[in-house]
């Protein structure tokens, strides 16, 4: 196979490399991690009858993203489409295309700056709860995971649904429960090719929680959109505005699901189920990428308490002894935040691989891909470069600095990935 050409581990036949990582995820992950050092710049491995080819370094890894041809997504994306079936993130070729006009402008600041609010009220929130955990605790550590996560999910509800979970409040929740369950299922699943098929899938106690799972978070969703929907109709005969909030509650702010709605009742584009794959989108990529994300940034400015104070004076600077909540203006202003933030997503970047299908011949560096050839580009592989990043494990803001960025690839930095498939939410 052309794709032998490239240097990579040993393989079996038919099972090539996919026993190494059918172990717990941690392993996998120290694993892989391993062998993209081993392999750098390009490696090959097998996935049980797949061939993969893995990218390393920032030039080849623009070849791929910033191509329009190679959009297609990875045979592993077909295990979370029973879920969000082909929204935004799973799908390919013209409905992609045509679905990412359509919802570039939900993501337009104008939009976003209405959810900050949203932003603040559930972070009050988990301060409380953390405040109370740490005493309760006697100072002794506190796993912040879970409650920054309930936190995450809340914003993440009420800005996509326009409805709240109260996942901090009531993290017995169904619907919380159903959320974190599944997908641990499709990351056990990805990593077992014998459980790739769906009939022996469907017929595994892991194809039958995943099921389980599928019918409450379904359920949920299709009860929002069908309650939002008959409010949005309500409203429309009655010639009141039709997403700026109501008396029973809801917040003066236009949901994401609120201009779904809006598309469909105004240019039929949008059905039902349209409508729930890209709200389930939003739920699945808006909360665990948000939630990793400030858990981590949460830990280094644990870790590094001179950041922190640079952090608390920075804020002092721009809220001196007010405690008001703050504003999208004020956010603008945390300059240093914002680099301890990327400093956070180039050692820990939420969304830590991503994968592509080759759907027409593919050539780089003398090699030639054909169709069906499996891409994962390692995005924290890439960001733990040492030859990109010196002394990689230091947490140091200041590498974002513009003076310290000056000459870095601009591919040496893509936690939200880059191109045509970048993250829509990243300025969320
Ligand atoms: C720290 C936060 C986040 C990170 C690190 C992140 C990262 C990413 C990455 C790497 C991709 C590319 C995935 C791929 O190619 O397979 C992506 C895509 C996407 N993200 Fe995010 N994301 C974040 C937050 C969000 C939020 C808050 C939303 C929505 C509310 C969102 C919605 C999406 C969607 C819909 C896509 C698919 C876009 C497309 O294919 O056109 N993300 N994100």
């Amino acid at each position: 196979h052309e794709v032998d050409k490239v240097p990579g581990p040993p393989t079996l036949p038919l099972i090539g490399n996919s026993l190494s990582f059918a172990t717990s995820r941690e392993e996998a992950y120290k694993k892989m991690m391993q062998l993209t050092k081993t392999y750098y710049p390009l490696m090959r491995t097998w996935m049980g009858p797949n061939p993969v080819i893995h990218p390393l370094d920032p030039r080849t890894v623009e070849v791929i993203l910033t191509s329009s041809q190679h959009i297609t997504k990875s045979l592993e994306y077909g295990f979370i489409s029973d879920w969000l079936g082909t929204g935004l993130l799973t799908s390919t070729g013209s409905k992609w295309h045509s679905r990412r006009k359509l919802l570039t402008p939900a993501f337009h600041f104008k939009i976003l700056e209405q959810f900050v609010p949203v932003f603040a009220e559930n972070t009050a929130i988990l301060v409380e709860i953390l405040k109370k955990k740490i005493k309760s605790n006697n100072s002794a550590p506190v796993n912040i995971v879970p409650l920054v996560t309930h936190c995450a999910l809340d914003i993440i509800c009420e800005t996509a649904m326009g409805t709240s979970v109260h996942a901090q409040t009531d993290s017995e929740s169904e619907y919380v429960s159903a959320m974190y369950e599944i997908t641990d299922l499709i990351v056990y699943r990805m990593l077992r090719p014998w459980l790739h098929p769906d009939f022996i899938h469907d017929m595994t106690p892991t194809g039958r929680n995943f099921k389980r799972c599928l019918k409450t978070l379904h359920g949920f969703t299709n009860n929002v959109i069908q309650e939002r929907k008959e409010e949005f109709r309500r409203r429309k005969a009655s010639g009141e505005p039709t997403h700026d909030g109501d008396d029973i509650g809801m917040k003066k702010r236009t949901a994401f699901l609120d201009l779904l709605l809006e598309m469909s009742e105004g240019k039929g584009e949008f059905s039902d189920e349209d409508i729930r794959e890209e709200v389930d989108t939003f739920m699945f990529e808006g909360h665990d990428t948000t939630a990793m994300a400030m858990s981590w940034g949460l830990y280094y400015l644990g870790c590094n308490p001179d950041v922190q104070q640079k952090c608390v004076e920075e804020l002092e600077e721009i809220f001196g002894d007010d405690n008001r909540a703050p504003t999208y203006t004020d956010l603008s202003q945390m300059k240093y935040l914002e680099r301890v933030i990327k400093e956070t997503l180039r050692l820990r970047p939420s969304v830590f691989m991503i994968g592509r299908q080759v759907t027409t011949d593919l050539k780089f560096d003398g090699f030639s891909f054909p169709k069906g050839t499996g891409i994962y580009l390692h995005i924290i592989s890439i960001h733990q470069n040492p030859k990109l990043y010196p002394n990689p494990e230091k947490f140091d803001p200041d590498r974002f600095l513009p003076e310290n960025a000056l000459g870095r690839h601009p591919y040496a930095y893509i936690p939200f990935s880059a191109g045509p498939r970048n993250c829509i939410g990243l300025i969320f």
